[in-house]
Order: structure tokens, then C-alpha cells, then sequence
């Protein structure tokens, strides 16, 4: 999968996400301070990535800052984008699962490495399903709709 990933700073953990990634087989293009010579302000980085997505030039996208909220509020001011700050694992899996997000906010502060895993584990291993079955399955499939398109 091609994900874009975006920082504003560049942290350890913001570095271990990207090879991480690889390291999973994506195909991984970076944005801020990921990315010499680009702009670091979170709200500039993160709206360049949550574009890729919206764009189709990335299926997904990880967008950072030290807290995740204003990477979080910047993604999500690009139509077509849901992003979803996750502090867990069970949260990644339903902003996936519930929500259908396509861009996951982190928090450079909360986010230990090997807690990065477990919330990359979920999101990648949480997917909507859309076939017929699995939709009489999927409790929150009328909420999903909604939020994909606005109530
Ligand atoms: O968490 C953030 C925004 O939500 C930023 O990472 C934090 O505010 C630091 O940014 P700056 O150094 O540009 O002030």
C-alpha cells in the first residue's frame, strides 16, 4: 500500500513509523521534517499528506505532531479524508472497523514504539468489509454511511 506519512518533528518514533512501514511493505512517501527540505509546520505537512490521500496518490496516510490533534484537525479539513487521532489499539481498529478512516493521527508524545506496533497492527487488520454478509454484521453500518457522507 502507498501510505503518505507526515511530521512535524522529527522524532525517533516519527522515524521508526516510516521504517516500520517499509519494514511491513509499504510503499512509503514522507512529508515536514520527515522530508528534507519541506515545510515542518504540522498544519501545512499534515494537509499535504491527508492530500495524497484525497488526491489517490496514497491509499492512506499517518500524519504526526507532538500531540496529534492539530495534525488531526489538518487532515481533516480535506474533503474526502477522516482522520482519527489514536492513543490505542482499540481505537485504531474501530476508526477503521466503525469509521472507515483513512488517515491515522498520532500523538509523538504518547506514542511509544511498541505501542507504534500495536496501533499499526490494528489499523492494518482492521478493515471495513462491504460485502452483504459481513455488512448485516457490521452494527455501526448505518453510522458508517453517515459519516463517510455527512448526516
Ligand atoms: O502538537 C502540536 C500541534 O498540535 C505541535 O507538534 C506542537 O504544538 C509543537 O509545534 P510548534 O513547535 O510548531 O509550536
Amino acid at each position: 500500500m502507498r501510505i503518505s506519512v507526515s511530521s512535524d518533528m522529527d522524532e525517533p518514533v516519527a522515524r521508526a513509523l516510516v521504517a516500520e512501514l517499509r519494514d511491513r511493505g509499504h510503499d512509503v512517501v514522507t512529508h515536514g521534517a520527515l522530508h528534507p527540505g519541506a515545510d515542518p509546520q504540522w498544519a501545512v505537512c499534515s494537509e499535504a499528506a491527508a492530500r495524497d490521500v484525497a488526491e489517490g496518490t496514497a491509499e492512506q496516510a499517518v500524519v504526526c505532531c507532538w500531540t496529534g490533534t492539530g495534525a488531526s484537525i489538518a487532515a481533516n479539513k480535506v474533503p474526502g479524508v477522516r482522520a482519527a487521532l489514536c492513543t490505542d489499539a482499540y481505537t485504531a481498529d474501530g476508526a477503521r472497523r466503525w469509521n472507515d478512516a483513512n488517515v491515522l493521527a498520532l500523538s509523538l508524545r504518547l506514542t511509544s514504539e511498541p505501542l507504534l506496533r500495536e496501533i499499526l497492527d490494528a489499523w492494518f487488520g482492521g478493515e471495513v468489509s462491504e460485502d452483504a454478509e459481513d455488512r448485516q454484521n457490521v452494527r455501526h453500518i448505518d453510522r458508517l454511511d453517515q459519516g463517510r457522507t455527512g448526516s
